[in-house]
């Protein structure tokens, strides 16, 4: 396997677009409305964001793997594991990947110190609690994201919608407003959606791992049907973005990237297979996607002509 393969597997590498789009998004707004655009500062955002999200992701496949969680989840026949596998496979000692994601880290560490030099001491506030919502999702004694009473969906809606979005907004115009915390819920919600969705893959072996999710929780039935709540509630708040002004109304135009998730959930059942959630999950990441470069593009339309 190549370093970069490697890279690109401990960190779960192409998950990346989730951060990528609300960062453009809080970046565009910052230009459209306030006329204000720092390429260098966008560029360390970027990097800073980004490496705080793999910093995430490889902070929870070491915690999972510590707690067991994951070698269950690799165990457990017709379950699909959504983790790494380096530490499980045996590819990767526990001290290497320890080492890479306490990196990750730093690198996000020091791009927030760099731009809380250049746009105001507030960024602290951002660095501060992303680095605590990371964590904790996982880690003793909160491990709050596998308690099953919504805290993770609650997380992942801040940290991949209003922190990226306002937080990029504040590095480029130094200020904050209400304008970016609504621009960012349509992504905050899509992107929940995608990680409410990625448990269906693996929830009975979250169940055995007493890995307490809100699909393990309320059983498959009941989360489909949330499932389709938060798709609705994350187009409903583009319409939102619209009547409010944050967006121009061809915006709208995201609307029709509802209709590959939409299009999946008229294929499920009640109950299914795990792998018939393999779909599910892509959809919605596309979902997410694909609605915040419309946002993006249409808005940055309105900046420009
Ligand atoms: C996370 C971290 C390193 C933070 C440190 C500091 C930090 C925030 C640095 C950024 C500094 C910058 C760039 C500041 C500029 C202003 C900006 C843009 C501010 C926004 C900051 C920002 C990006 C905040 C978000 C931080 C993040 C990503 C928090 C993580 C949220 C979270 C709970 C993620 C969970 C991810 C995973 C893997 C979920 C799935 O796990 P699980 O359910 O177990 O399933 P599985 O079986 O698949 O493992």
């Amino acid at each position: 396997m190549s370093k970069w393969t490697l890279f690109t597997k401990a960190t779960r590498f192409w998950s990346f677009s989730v951060m990528l789009i609300p960062i453009v998004l809080g970046t565009v707004g910052a230009y459209v409305w306030e006329r204000s655009f720092h390429p260098v500062l966008f560029i360390l955002t970027l990097i800073g964001a980004i490496s705080a999200h793999l910093f995430s992701n490889m902070v929870n496949d070491l915690w999972d793997y510590r707690n067991g969680t994951d070698t269950k989840a690799k165990n457990s026949a017709g379950e699909i594991s959504t983790n790494s596998g380096l530490l499980t496979g045996g590819i990767l000692s526990e001290s290497f990947y320890a080492k890479m994601t306490w990196s990750m880290l730093a690198i996000a560490l020091i791009c927030g110190g760099i731009l809380s030099i250049y746009s105001g001491w507030n960024i602290l506030w951002f660095v501060l609690v992303g680095a605590l919502i990371a964590y904790f999702y996982v880690a003793p004694p909160l491990r709050y994201g596998y308690r099953g009473k919504g805290y993770s969906e609650i997380a992942i809606f801040i940290a991949f919608g209003i922190m990226p979005v306002l937080g990029s907004f504040f590095v480029q115009t130094g200020h904050f407003s209400m304008k970016p915390v609504i621009l960012s819920l349509p992504v905050g919600f899509l992107t929940t959606l995608l990680l409410f969705n990625h448990h269906f893959l693996h929830w009975k072996a979250d169940e055995q791992a007493g890995k307490l999710t809100l699909v393990v929780v309320w059983g498959e039935q009941k989360a489909l049907v949330f499932s389709r709540v938060l798709l609705f509630t994350g187009y409903a708040s583009v319409v939102i973005c619209v009547l409010m002004g944050v967006l121009p109304v061809y915006a709208l135009l995201a609307l029709v990237t509802a209709f590959w998730p939409i299009r999946i959930y008229r294929g499920l059942k009640p109950h299914n297979a795990s792998p018939a959630y393999i779909p599910l999950m892509g959809a919605s990441q596309k979902a997410s996607v694909r609605c915040g470069v419309v946002m993006a593009a249409t808005l940055l339309i309105q900046g420009l002509f």
